[in-house]
């Protein structure tokens, strides 16, 4: 089987590239198996100079192509926020829990109608040897004020879906990955990735 390395540390993004990479007959391999001390600095200002740092860094210290994901939640009534510090909104130690309550306690007294939300999603492909590549995906939706669903991560559980009439948290994998901003991207990314595989080797 092939093998694509996510530089990633995150669980939640690993479990959903390995359903989204399994079907085209790739294994995922991420930090989490290859070397969890590694730590790329997000120093970017956007979602693709975030996504490039963490791919060519581990391209480069791996040696062969690699996908990164910086990804977020943006949320109109907060201009934007928590956009790119979305991982690290209530703290440096990556609470998705507290994460999730910061943003309900700054939408307090805020009706649904201005509550609208995206998901977006940035990815890289570097290596070596090529010129890095980036795409994206979003999902609109609407923060609910009670979490709900015990699926996904982050701020799945207060992501309202309305085309889907549900939280992200209560989408089986099959259903997020139908929809989301990850799998957008990728969807994205999949006839560039044959192209870029093929200057591989
Ligand atoms: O409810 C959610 N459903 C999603 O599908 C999703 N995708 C991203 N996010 C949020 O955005 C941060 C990414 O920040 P991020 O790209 O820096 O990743 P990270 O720091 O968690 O891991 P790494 O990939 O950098 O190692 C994550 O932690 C989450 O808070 C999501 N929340
Ligand atoms: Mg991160």
């Amino acid at each position: 089987m092939k093998t694509v390395i996510i530089a990633t540390k995150n669980k939640g993004k690993a479990k959903e590239f390995e359903s989204l990479f399994h079907p085209k007959g790739y294994q995922v391999l991420t930090l989490l198996d290859l070397d969890p001390s590694i730590d790329v600095e997000e120093t970017g200002t956007t979602f693709e100079e975030n996504a490039i740092l963490k791919a060519e860094a581990i391209a480069n210290e791996f040696g062969r192509f690699v996908v990164a994901d910086d990804s977020g939640l943006i949320v109109d009534a907060l201009d934007g926020r928590p956009g790119i510090y979305s991982a690290r909104y209530a703290g440096e130690e990556k609470n998705d829990a507290a994460n999730t309550a910061k943003v309900l306690e700054e939408l307090e007294g805020i009706p649904d109608a201005q509550r609208t939300a995206r998901f977006y999603c940035a990815l890289a492909l570097a290596s070596p040897n090529q010129q890095t590549i980036t795409v994206s995906g979003s999902v609109d939706g609407i923060i609910a004020k009670v979490p709900s669903g015990e699926n996904g991560f982050g701020y799945d559980p207060v992501f309202y879906v309305q085309e889907k009439g549900k939280m992200m948290a209560e989408m089986d994998s099959g259903e997020k990955n139908a929809i989301s901003h990850r799998a957008k991207a990728l969807k994205a990314l999949e006839e560039k990735l044959d192209q870029f595989i093929e200057g591989e080797e």
